[in-house]
């Protein structure tokens, strides 16, 4: 009997002003054993009076097997380890990447990595958690329609630090405060400010790219009354030594961007002022989606 695991890191989408293009992956995972079975089942279960159908994972893998006019065999499906939902990190990416993949190894769709991407796009509505869950690193993508155009920036000497509060804020529903237009002023400088976050990363000037990185105006400042301690934990990070402190995805998770090596003492002392939050150092993760067979 046929058995994989497949592997999707977490992202943190945004960076501040790259809003819908710009994102990185972490060092913290979903991953998932698939075996082929008699029934399917999702272990552990989300609740025991939600039938399998209702899964969000099988429900995408259904979605992309119909998409090439097959069924997919049953399946075991054990979730290993998981992404805080719900918390701006890219819980749903992942598990659109891991759907799409479960459909793609059982059903041997022969996706490309392009395949993926579009697929996970379509779903997910913006390009970027996605691209950086499947490629690895920090990702800029845009979606044309006819081609979703990425690039992939070299590694970055930083660490980061993630505050992951405990209460969830859907992407819809952070995405409902934001405008429908931005006068033409505020474009402009707003595309400016997501320019020199860019160039000040290539150069390696983590200074001006952290502080670019807090003059969005895309989306932060529409959001951060959702935002419990915004202000708090901005101004504590940068007092220990943080280049930037901002959301992660559409939050509530803020993430610092911090100098390399620093990451654990940093979430150290922001934990013993965050007691209620999970103050995490994560490095960024070079490697994408993943899948290993076992015999
Ligand atoms: N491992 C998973 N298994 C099942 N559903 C998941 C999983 N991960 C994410 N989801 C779905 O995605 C939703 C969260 O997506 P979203 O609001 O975009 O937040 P985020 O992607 O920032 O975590 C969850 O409420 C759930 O419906
Ligand atoms: N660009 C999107 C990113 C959402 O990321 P998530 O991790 O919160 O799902 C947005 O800001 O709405």
């Amino acid at each position: 009997m046929k058995s994989f695991q497949i592997s999707v890191p977490a992202t943190s989408a945004n960076v501040g002003p790259g809003f819908d293009s710009m994102g990185l992956a972490l060092k913290l995972n979903l991953t998932l054993q698939v075996e082929e079975s008699d029934q399917w089942e999702f272990m552990p279960p989300s609740d025991s009076d939600t039938p399998y159908e209702e899964n969000f994972i099988y429900k995408i893998a259904k979605q992309i097997a119909e998409r090439h006019h097959t069924t997919l065999p049953p399946c075991k499906v054990t979730e290993i380890s998981g992404i805080p939902l719900a918390r701006g990190l890219g819980s749903s990416a992942s598990a659109i990447l891991a759907g799409i993949e479960i459909a793609n190894q059982v059903c041997h769709l022969n996706l490309s990595d392009d395949d993926k991407l579009r697929y996970g796009t379509e779903i997910e509505g913006h390009p970027d958690n996605i691209a950086p869950a499947l490629f690895g690193g920090l990702v800029i993508s845009t979606d044309f329609g006819e081609e979703i155009v990425h690039m992939d920036l070299p590694n970055l000497e930083l660490d980061t630090v993630v505050y992951i509060p405990n209460i969830k804020l859907k992407t819809e529903a952070s995405r409902k405060v934001l405008p429908e237009a931005y006068p033409m002023k505020t474009a402009v400088k707003a595309s400016g400010v997501a320019n020199l976050v860019v160039a000040a990363l290539l150069q390696g000037d983590y200074t001006l790219a952290g502080r670019m990185m807090e003059k969005d105006l895309f989306h932060e400042p529409y959001r951060k009354e959702l935002i419990p301690n915004y202000d708090t934990i901005r101004e504590e990070a940068k007092r220990q030594g943080a280049y930037s402190t901002i959301l992660s995805g559409a939050g509530p998770t803020l993430i610092s961007f911090v100098p390399a090596e620093q990451g654990t003492t940093i979430a150290n002392a922001l934990q013993k002022i965050l007691p209620d939050y999970n103050v995490k150092a994560l490095n960024m993760c070079t490697e994408g989606l993943q899948v290993s067979y076992q015999e």
